[in-house]
C-alpha cells in the first residue's frame, strides 16, 4: 500500500491586492505518496507556485490567507507560527528553485552555505565538513573537495542547481519540491539533473513535488500528473494515462502546444487567449472554455463544480462533459476558420 506522505485538501490562497482579497487557489486537492512524484502543470500564471509556496508557508501573512489543510505525516501545516515552519522547511521539506544564483548566498564559500543547512544528523559518528562532501558527491559532484571552498560565481548554472540540490537534500527531507528546477539549464544537463533527482528520490523514498511547463520532462520522471489552470486542478491521473486518454480540453491543448508534438512541416499550436488574471477568476465557471473557440456555448457558460470526476481508476477530470466527449480534429477546425 502506498503510504500517504502530503496531503492537501481544499487549499485555497487569497491575496490582499489594493485594500481586497482576489483569489489565487481556489480549493485544491491533492496528495502525493511517498516514493512518489507528482508533476504539476499548466500555463504561467495559472497557480503552480502559489500551491508550492502554502505548502512550503512562504506567503507574507499579512498580505495573504491560507485556507483549508495541508496535512504532511499527518501534521497539519496551516496555521503554523513562522518559528515552527523555520523548523520544518529543510527539515521535512526540502525545496529546489529555478535559480539557484538568487537563492545562494554569493558572498559564501559552497561547502560552507550546505553546512549552514545542514540541521540533522544521519546517524552516522560524521563531521559537518565529511557530510557536506558526501552530499557534493552524491550530487554528482566529482572534486567536492574543490568546489566546496568555491563561492556560487565559480560554478556553471548545473552546478549550481546540484548545489542547490545538495542543500534541499542535507537533512534527508520527506518531501522534495522542485519548482522549474531545470529551466535555465541546458537540454543535457537539464536530463542529468532530472535523472539525479529521480535517483535521490528513489533511493529515500522520498515525494517529489515536480512543477514544470516542460511535458517532455514530466514523461520522464513523473508518477503522477496534475494540471492546473485559473487556480485549480482540471485533470490528474497516473503519467501514462495523462498523455494516453487527456480529457479535459486544457489537458488536450498544452499536449498539442508541445513542441515536441509539431507535425512535419506543420507549425507549433498555440493555445488561444490567455490565462485569466486574479480579477477575472470565477471558481463556479471553467474558465479554460472561453479559449476553446469550437466549443458550445452552453458548456462554455455553465456552472462547473470544482469537484473532479473519476473516469477511469485514477484518473480524474473537472466537470462531467468530458468522459465520453467526442473532441473534433481540432486541426481541421482551425483551418476552416
Ligand atoms: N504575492 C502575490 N501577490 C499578488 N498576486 C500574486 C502573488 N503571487 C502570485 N500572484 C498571482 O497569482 C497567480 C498565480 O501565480 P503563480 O506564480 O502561482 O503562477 P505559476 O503557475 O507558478 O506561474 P509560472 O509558471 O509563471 O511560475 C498569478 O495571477 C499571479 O500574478
Ligand atoms: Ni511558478
Amino acid at each position: 500500500m502506498a503510504e500517504e506522505l502530503l496531503e492537501a485538501r481544499d487549499v485555497s490562497v487569497d491575496f490582499r491586492i489594493k485594500g481586497t482579497y482576489q483569489t489565487a487557489l481556489a480549493g485544491v486537492n491533492l496528495t502525493i505518496d511517498r516514493g512518489q512524484v507528482l508533476a504539476l502543470v499548466g500555463e504561467s500564471g495559472s497557480g503552480k507556485s502559489t500551491f508550492a509556496m502554502s505548502i512550503m508557508g512562504l506567503h507574507n501573512p499579512e498580505l495573504t490567507k491560507v485556507t483549508g489543510s495541508i496535512q504532511l505525516n499527518g501534521e497539519e501545516l496551516i496555521g503554523l507560527t513562522e518559528e515552527q515552519y523555520d523548523q520544518y522547511r529543510g527539515n521535512s521539506v526540502g525545496m529546489i528553485f529555478q535559480d539557484p544564483l538568487s537563492s545562494l548566498n554569493p558572498l559564501m564559500r559552497i561547502g560552507e552555505q550546505i553546512a549552514e543547512a545542514i540541521t540533522v544528523h544521519n546517524g552516522k559518528a560524521q563531521s559537518v565538513s565529511e557530510h557536506v562532501l558526501n552530499l557534493l558527491t552524491e550530487v554528482g559532484i566529482p572534486d567536492s573537495d574543490r568546489v566546496a571552498k568555491q563561492y556560487p560565481h565559480e560554478l556553471s548554472g548545473g552546478m549550481r542547481q546540484r548545489v542547490m540540490i545538495a542543500m534541499a537534500l542535507a537533512n534527508e527531507p520527506d518531501l522534495i519540491i522542485a519548482d522549474e528546477p531545470t529551466t535555465a539549464l541546458d537540454a543535457v544537463i537539464q536530463s542529468q539533473i532530472l535523472d539525479l533527482i529521480k535517483k535521490i528520490q528513489q533511493k529515500k523514498g522520498a515525494g517529489v513535488l515536480l512543477i514544470t511547463h516542460n511535458l517532455d520532462v514530466v514523461a520522464e520522471i513523473a508518477d503522477e500528473v496534475a494540471v492546473m489552470y485559473a487556480g485549480q486542478i482540471v485533470e490528474k491521473a497516473p503519467v501514462e494515462r495523462l498523455f494516453n486518454n487527456p480529457k479535459h480540453p486544457y489537458t488536450r491543448s498544452l499536449l498539442r502546444a508541445d513542441p515536441e508534438n509539431v507535425q512535419a512541416g506543420g507549425e507549433l499550436y498555440a493555445i488561444p487567449g490567455t490565462v485569466p488574471s486574479l480579477s477575472e477568476m470565477d471558481h463556479h465557471k471553467d474558465l479554460f472554455l472561453q479559449r476553446v473557440p469550437w466549443l458550445d456555448q452552453k458548456l462554455v457558460d455553465a456552472d462547473v463544480a470544482d469537484t473532479l470526476t473519476e473516469i477511469e481508476p485514477d484518473h480524474y477530470v473537472r466537470g462531467t462533459a468530458w468522459q465520453d466527449f467526442a473532441f473534433p480534429d481540432e486541426q481541421e477546425i482551425e483551418g476552416q476558420s
